[in-house]
């Protein structure tokens, strides 16, 4: 185990400084873009100012012979427009660390983007020495390549394993941002019997006992994921990273989107994936709190000016820890606030 002050030295002479405090960022949807498609990638610039992250992706949907075109893509896209002037965030998905494209991504990348890149998502993370792994590779790259700021990592949640150790994979590093799930290899991992991409299922449900008049049973579909989101929810809290959900693969079921989304939102994530250009307004309206929420929750803060004590508004018994829940959603909507005019003036902050 490591010092807690070795915890925060650079491990590579001439890294930069590895961050103490997350960035305050707004992260409601990281739009995925297939980097290798000349047609996509021109759409770029115009998709950039309507998300929060823009993500380059490297890893699984780009073929296998693509994937040189996509990487070259990728750095030619970082390159072409200033997201950080846009307030976007540039990450990329690279290809897993046993695969032979790994390390073009990440050598390539890192001297190619350098401080452009904001974040790094590393798929099928299956334990803390993936994370360990990365962060030394990461830091005798940026020393090398003179880069000024650490380039954080977020892992996918997408094997049995590293479910398992999703605790210490939050934990494992400063470098880390976050944690998405990823339901898709996930559910492959796990032997479980679907063939989607997250989502709920009709067949998990729990049913009532049979009727005395042999009438029909109520039957009610449950959450297939709750399971996990939960256990990655409480582990990056714990560790002062975000979690979120990742991808939902039914692009012509909005509503279903947007109700896994909102789940997701509910349980304490900060966004999701949008794979399309249509689930980028839903990812934005539900990871943007309700004007009405926001408004209880400032007559809560208002109601408790020091947050403790007791307070009744609209018959709902008030109290140091709705104080905190109201701060949480307070806060959450000064940031998107401060980067979303209209939803500023909804909130009234
Ligand atoms: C389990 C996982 O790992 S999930 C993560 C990996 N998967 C991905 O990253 C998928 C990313 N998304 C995509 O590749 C595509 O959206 C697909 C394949 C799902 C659907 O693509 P299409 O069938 O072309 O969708 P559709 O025809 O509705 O697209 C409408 C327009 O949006 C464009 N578009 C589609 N997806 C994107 C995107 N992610 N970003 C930007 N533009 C996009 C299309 O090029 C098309 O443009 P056009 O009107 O100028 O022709
Ligand atoms: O990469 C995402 C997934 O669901 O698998
Ligand atoms: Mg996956």
């Amino acid at each position: 185990m490591k010092t807690a002050r070795g915890f925060f030295k650079p491990l590579a002479i001439g890294a930069p400084a590895p961050l103490r405090d997350l960035p305050v960022r707004v992260e409601r949807m990281i739009h995925f873009v297939p980097p290798h498609l000349d047609k996509v990638r021109a759409k770029v610039p115009e998709i950039a100012p309507t998300v929060d992250v823009i993500l380059g992706n490297l890893e699984d949907a780009i073929p296998a012979d693509a994937k040189d075109a996509a990487r070259a893509g990728f750095i030619e896209m970082a390159n072409a427009t200033d997201f950080a002037g846009l307030g976007v965030g540039l990450w990329t998905r690279i290809n897993c660390l046993n695969s032979p494209w790994h390390f073009d991504d990440v050598t390539q990348i890192v001297e190619g983007v350098g401080d452009r890149l904001d974040v790094m998502m590393v798929p099928k993370v299956e334990g803390p020495w993936d994370i360990h792994y990365m962060d030394q590779f990461l830091a005798v790259l940026e020393a090398r390549h003179g880069l000024k700021k650490p380039i954080q990592l977020h892992a996918i949640l997408e094997t049995a394993e590293g479910v398992m150790n999703v605790e210490a994979i939050a934990g494992a590093s400063p470098r880390m941002q976050g944690i998405s799930l990823g339901p898709a290899d996930l559910a492959a991992s796990r032997q479980m019997k679907t063939t989607r991409v997250g989502g709920g299922h009709p067949f998990y449900k729990v049913i009532e006992d049979p009727r005395a008049d042999g009438g029909p049973r109520v039957a009610a579909q449950q959450d297939i994921w709750h399971y996990t989101f939960a256990k990655m929810v409480d582990a990056c809290a714990a560790h002062g990273i975000k979690p979120f959900y990742g991808p939902f693969g039914a692009i012509d079921d909005p509503e279903a989107c947007e109700q896994q989304f909102r789940n997701a939102f509910l349980l304490g994530c900060a966004g999701a994936w949008s794979l399309h250009p249509s689930q980028i307004a839903i990812a934005k309206k539900v990871f943007s709190p309700d004007p009405a929420e926001i408004a209880f929750a400032k007559r809560i803060l208002e109601a408790m000016p020091d947050g403790t004590g007791v307070a009744m508004l609209d018959g709902k018994m008030q109290d140091d820890a709705t104080w905190k829940q109201a701060k949480v959603l307070v806060d959450c909507g000064r940031q998107i606030a401060a980067r979303d005019p209209d939803l500023a003036a909804a909130y009234g902050l």
